[in-house]
């Protein structure tokens, strides 16, 4: 049995796997795959290049694949929706309940995040003719809550017919809409016990124990029905228990839901409807899975379609929505049946908004990069898109929601999964944003007042003109002379170490795309014209957010195929992408955003690999372009040098201040070397190859080995000379 098979993957997929060379699960794999394969919203939170990719498009993949079989065969599985008979167990039905509760695995707690409206539940099944009854609740989130017992016909908000009765938080009893003042208002943390006696038709609550007496008097017709313990919830959580786990006030009298007899009880009428077969609706994906960046987009949606190589049919209908491709192409893709929805934000509004992509059979809603989403002001897009997706489907599954990153332990994060997440499950193999052990990073310091060869520089970068007009030059010492010098002098220290070490294949990151711009025409000039990795040592392209979709794409595939030695880019390239074995990246300028740091680095030393990440941090302020929402041209040729607080569009930026920020989020010291750009020997003694794999089992042997020899032939020495001395003594040898 394939690896993968052992956490419950599909062999077909297994297999396809294999083919890929993944032969066992990364560890956020094997925690999460599970967890996704059995229905939960998991929040992933792992290093750069540890398989999070993988995580969720196997589970997803097969879930869906799994789910179109079943509708070409006309079944329809999984929910209590099967059960003819009373069920076994005291739960909350998955089937009776209104669309934002979500109940939990074990069928005892449930929640809604609704701000607005009640949603609620009853149990699959009630109890009937005779008997005193007892369960209880727990408050276990704030928000309002209202709990007691309805009969099959009553509303699900609880207490607003004739045929439910609420206890609510506030203190009030409820039936017909009537609200009338009874016990106490109760809240987080408090056991609230509700008690029902067919035998004198009667129902009473109890708040920690203390028992507040009748609330209604049940009219006859009601206690002749089925009676069910009901829940209605606005934004919160509560816990049940119906006797699986000791009571802790137990009324004396009754007896807990589970005790009663069988005769007694009766199936939940709503819960054991037979729904029928689910309908494909072609424009209806299962999954939609939204990536920050075109090139991160069409990565996930290859690698699904790798993973799905040797399932037959049904096929899994895959789409990338990215913009810069024909909308029309793509509207009559999803006319023609799209199970698998991956995109960008923008392009993905449009066809939800357009109504061309439907939400209503959604099982997976996924934000890869969730933090970077978010920091892209994107909240509002999520969580509309959220709000649009139906929270179980018509097979009745409950809408998952998986958000992962390599820096989610972020505020926003948090607050997003408190809102829109039900039950998640941490995947957090760190508990805090990490560097992996295969990424090799070290900061390069670029002082100008130390290194004043800036001053003889013949050629140089051209640089981004925010000194344009400051008079800088040689001999000065101003804060712009400085700051220019610095501009010239990190691009020389790169030149520097791609000649000390020998680097051929790297990606470089700078702040802005002037600045990519000019780095990518001085590195053409600097390989003598030609933009080929044959002719140039510094061949490359660039990758950022003004370059036209197609150019973008062939410039990444270039550098992905090693058609060119550099791949030059902004922050739009930080997260996610996965090159092969990319041994070097190199920092221009520290990133404005601390967690692009990690994700920037992390282009290195992924699956196992080892890789090296350079920075260039400069110890004087650099005056450098910032163009926010007050630029009108965002950029584009706008030579306002003013800095912002005078109108313009330029910030001092005081990179020692982001190395320390960057160093106090991952609670290190980043090695610091000089302008030579010796690379410190560390626990890796050198022996490392970056770009291969860690463990070099030959060579690190033969090492041990010779490292061994002095050591073994002094201990083989005082063996010997220990038996000898046994020997003289106890048989008076020579
Ligand atoms: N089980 C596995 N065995 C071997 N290689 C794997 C396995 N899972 C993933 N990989 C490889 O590891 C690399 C990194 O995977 P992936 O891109 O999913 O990382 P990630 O955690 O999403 O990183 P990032 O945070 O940078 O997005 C890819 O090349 C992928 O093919």
């Amino acid at each position: 049995m394939a690896a993968f098979e052992e956490f419950g993957v599909l062999p077909e997929i297994a297999r396809a796997v294999e083919e890929m060379e993944w032969m066992l699960p990364t560890d956020v794999q094997s925690e999460a795959i599970p967890l996704i394969l059995g229905g939960g919203d998991v929040l992933m939170a792992a290093e750069t290049g540890s398989g999070k990719t993988g995580a969720f498009c196997l589970p997803i993949l097969q879930i869906v694949w799994e789910t179109l079989k079943d509708m070409e065969t006309g079944k329809t599985k999984g929910s209590d929706a099967d059960a003819k008979e009373t069920p076994s167990l005291w739960e909350l039905s998955k089937n009776d309940r209104t669309s934002a509760m979500a109940i939990s695995s074990d069928g005892l707690t449930c929640q809604a995040r609704e701000f607005k409206d009640w949603h609620g539940v009853r149990t699959s099944k009630g109890v009937c003719n005779s008997g005193k009854y007892y369960y209880e609740t727990k408050i276990t989130d704030e928000g309002l809550c209202r709990v007691g017992w309805s009969t099959e016909q009553a509303s699900l908000d609880l207490g607003t017919d004739k045929f439910g009765f609420g206890f609510g938080g506030t203190g009030k009893k409820s039936n017909s809409k009537q609200f009338d003042s009874y016990g106490e208002a109760f809240g987080k943390n408090d056991i609230i016990g509700c008690m029902l006696d067919l035998d004198a038709g009667r129902i009473s609550f109890s708040k920690n124990g203390a028992d507040f007496g009748t609330a209604f008097q049940l009219p006859q017709q009601i206690q002749r029905s089925a009676i069910f313990p009901t829940i209605c919830v606005k934004n919160a959580e509560i816990n049940c228990n119906f006797g699986s786990r000791p009571m802790k006030h137990l009324p004396k009298g009754y007896k807990m839901l589970t005790e009663a007899e069988a005769q007694f009880t009766k199936a939940n009428g709503n819960a054991s409807v037979i729904k029928g077969p689910v309908k494909k609706i072609n424009n209806a994906p299962q999954a939609i899975i939204i990536e920050p960046s075109r090139e991160l987009a069409e990565q996930t949606f290859q690698q699904i379609q790798k993973f799905q190589k040797h399932l037959e049919k049904p096929v899994v209908r895959q789409l990338l929505v990215v913009g810069g491709v024909n909308i029309k192409e793509q509207m009559s893709v999803i006319d023609e049946g799209v199970d698998i929805v991956v995109g960008t934000p923008g392009r993905l509004e449009d066809l939800i908004s357009g109504g061309y992509i439907s939400l209503s059979q959604c099982r997976f809603f996924v934000l890869d990069e969730a933090d970077g989403l978010l920091k892209q002001g994107l909240k509002n897009f999520i969580t509309n898109t959220h709000n649009r997706i139906p929270k179980f489907t018509p097979d009745c599954k409950r809408m998952q929601m998986i958000v992962c990153s390599a820096t989610l332990h972020d505020f926003e994060v948090k607050k997003l999964s408190e809102t829109l997440m039900h039950f998640p499950t941490w995947v957090d193999l760190k508990g805090e944003d990490s560097v992996p052990e295969t990424v090799h990073h070290v900061v390069v310091k670029v002082d100008p007042q130390e290194d004043l060869s800036w001053e003889r520089l013949t050629k140089h970068v051209q640089t981004d003109g925010v000194h344009a007009a400051d008079g800088v030059g040689p001999g000065k010492r101003t804060p712009e002379t400085l700051s220019e010098a610095v501009k010239m002098l990190k691009i020389e220290y790169a030149v520097r170490a791609i000649k000390k070490y020998n680097i051929d294949r790297a990606i470089i990151f700078c702040r802005t795309k002037v600045d990519c711009d000019n780095l990518e025409r001085y590195f053409i000039a600097l390989g003598r014209g030609s933009g080929s990795k044959a002719d140039n040592p510094f061949s490359c392209v660039c990758l950022h957010g003004d370059r036209k979709p197609h150019e973008r794409k062939n410039n990444y595939d270039s550098f992905k195929q090693g058609h060119v030695r550099f791949l030059i880019c902004t922050d739009v390239a930080a997260r996610g992408l996965d090159i092969g074995g990319l041994p070097f990246m190199l920092n221009i300028t520290l990133p404005d955003d601390k967690s692009n740091y990690v994700h920037r680095i992390g282009r290195v030393g992924r699956a196992d690999r080892m890789g090296l990440a350079i920075s260039f941090v400069s110890t004087v302020p650099e005056k450098v372009w910032f163009h926010g929402e007050w630029c009108s041209s965002r950029g584009r040729n706008c030579y306002n040098t003013n800095l912002t607080d005078r109108g313009g569009c330029c910030v001092w930026y005081n990179e020692p201040q982001y190395l320390a920020d960057i160093e106090e989020h991952l609670k290190i010291t980043i090695d610091q070397v000089g302008p030579e750009v010796e690379i410190p020997k560390n626990e890796f003694d050198g022996k490392v190859t970056y770009g291969q794999k860690r463990v070099n089992i030959g060579t690190n042997y033969k090492d041990h080995v010779a490292q061994m020899v002095p050591a073994v032939t002094e201990l083989s020495k005082m063996e010997s000379m220990a038996q000898i001395t046994y020997l003289k003594r106890h048989f008076k040898v020579a």
